[in-house]
């Protein structure tokens, strides 16, 4: 595909916002786009692949397009739009510059350090090389530098995976069930589903399989009281509605009111009505302490670093700080112990995250087990054999984008020890 050359200075003058890193990347895009509404669909998609392309390989990237002479920011530009669309899908380059993109297409990217290839930060690169090893940090960066496909959940209230597969089909869309998530389907291509019927009446939603096996495995029943404790727009709200077939209550909690407001079209799409937002100003709450000890089953979808989540918010790894993890860690420590209150004897919690380091998952659910002793885990395997999901983890859930492909996520079932009998307790 011919790209019109003047997209290449829309690109360079984007890039340069989206490398201040002020915002999130999808949101500097979003805001580009509908500055310059002029631009095609498939303009918005070259530049916006170039983009992600830069930011994905920045290091290397950088490297190479310093030191020689004019802007280091046009090369940047030419680098990602050649790794998006092509290096021959590039008009109207000057000699130099074509010549500058020859170099770039010789080098054997093998032949690169560890760290250069890896494209990580310094800090990142080092804590998952002390967690994974080298060897595995290269197959895990390799995978996050590559964009995520399309994972879709079929809402059983709806439709079957069966009927989504053959109407996609129609469409033509090919999508192939997930191996893990037996209500999941991967479509390879990014095609417009918002249109589509099967959308706007709810039939599906688009989840990455993680997210879909991290409802699943809260084990959510018919009629139960299950509390979704950090909702945000939903994803895992609308799973766990379905799982509970629309009956019993689902609470679904949230700091942000513009977060929870992005879930009523959502809920409205997919024909539940078993959910109850509520906004909440932090995890001490009063309207909390109400439910303290009533709930059987929550969801605590941590907020986190979002390290798991690279193949689609590649920006994530040059915004976040070794400081910033260690505050996450606290906050997400308050706020497991605050939704762990909500708890009945005998019911269930799952913690989960979106992250790939240790100090934000398993540190943080031992450390909760240390200083909650009314508090048991419930290994992993276990929880998945219940649920018929399968995959074979020991004590937790870690799921990895070069393994499973999915994003990172972690996750760990925590039980609140059931009441022994009276009579028992008076024994001991
Ligand atoms: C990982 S996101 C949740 C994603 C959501 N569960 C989904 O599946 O789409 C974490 C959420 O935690 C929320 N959050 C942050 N601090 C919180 C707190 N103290 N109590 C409850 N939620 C909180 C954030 O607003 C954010 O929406």
């Amino acid at each position: 595909m011919r790209l019109p050359p003047a997209i290449l200075g829309n690109t360079e003058e984007v890039l340069r916002e989206v490398l201040r890193f002020a915002a999130p990347a999808d949101v500097t895009l979003s805001r580009y786009f509908k500055d310059h509404p002029r631009l095609g669909g498939r303009e918005r998609g070259a530049i916006a692949e170039a983009v992600y392309a830069v930011l994905r390989n920045k290091s290397f990237f950088t490297d190479f397009a310093g030191g020689a002479k004019g802007s280091t920011m046009r090369r940047l530009t030419l680098l990602g739009m050649a790794e998006a669309i092509g290096f021959d899908s590039l008009g109207g380059l000057t000699e130099e510059e074509n010549a500058f993109l020859a170099r770039i297409k010789e080098i054997d990217r093998n032949l690169l350090s560890p760290k250069m290839r890896a494209n990580l930060p310094d800090w990142l690169f080092e804590k998952f090389v002390a967690q994974f090893g080298e060897e595995e940090t290269m197959q895990l960066a390799a995978v996050l530098n590559t964009p995520a496909p399309l994972d879709l959940r079929v809402n059983s209230l709806k439709a079957s995976r069966e009927d989504v597969v053959k109407q996609l089909a129609e469409a033509p869309i090919a999508a192939e069930p997930t191996p893990y998530s037996a209500l999941g389907l991967r479509v390879r291509k990014k095609p417009a589903l918002q249109n589509m019927p099967l959308f706007k009446e709810g039939a599906i939603e688009v989840q990455d399989e993680g997210s879909q096996v991290l409802s699943q495995l809260l084990g959510a029943r018919r009629g139960e009281m299950v509390v979704d404790f950090c909702a945000g727009a939903g994803g895992k709200t609308l799973a766990l509605g379905a799982i509970m077939r629309n009956t019993g209550r689902l609470y679904a909690f949230d700091v942000s009111e513009k977060r929870l407001t992005k879930l009523k079209p959502r809920l409205a799409r997919s024909g539940l009505s078993n959910v109850h937002p509520v906004v909440i100003a932090h995890e001490r709450d009063v309207k909390i302490k109400r439910l303290a000890g009533k709930i059987d089953r929550v969801l605590v979808d941590a907020p986190c670093s979002g390290l798991g989540t690279l193949r689609r918010n590649p920006d994530v790894k040059w915004r976040q700080q070794p400081q910033a993890v260690v505050e996450m860690q606290e906050k997400q420590a308050s706020i497991l112990d605050g939704a762990a209150r909500l708890l009945r004897s005998g019911g269930r919690l799952v913690y989960a995250t979106c992250s790939l380091l240790n100090e934000e998952n398993d540190v943080v659910v031992e450390q909760f087990l240390e200083t909650h002793p009314d508090f048991q885990l419930v290994p992993m395997s276990q929880v998945l054999a219940e649920q018929k999901i399968p995959l074979e983890m020991d004590k937790y859930l870690k799921l990895l984008p070069h393994k499973h492909e999915t994003d990172g996520f972690f996750a760990a079932v925590l039980e609140r020890k059931p009441m022994k009998p009276a009579a028992e307790q008076e024994e001991e």
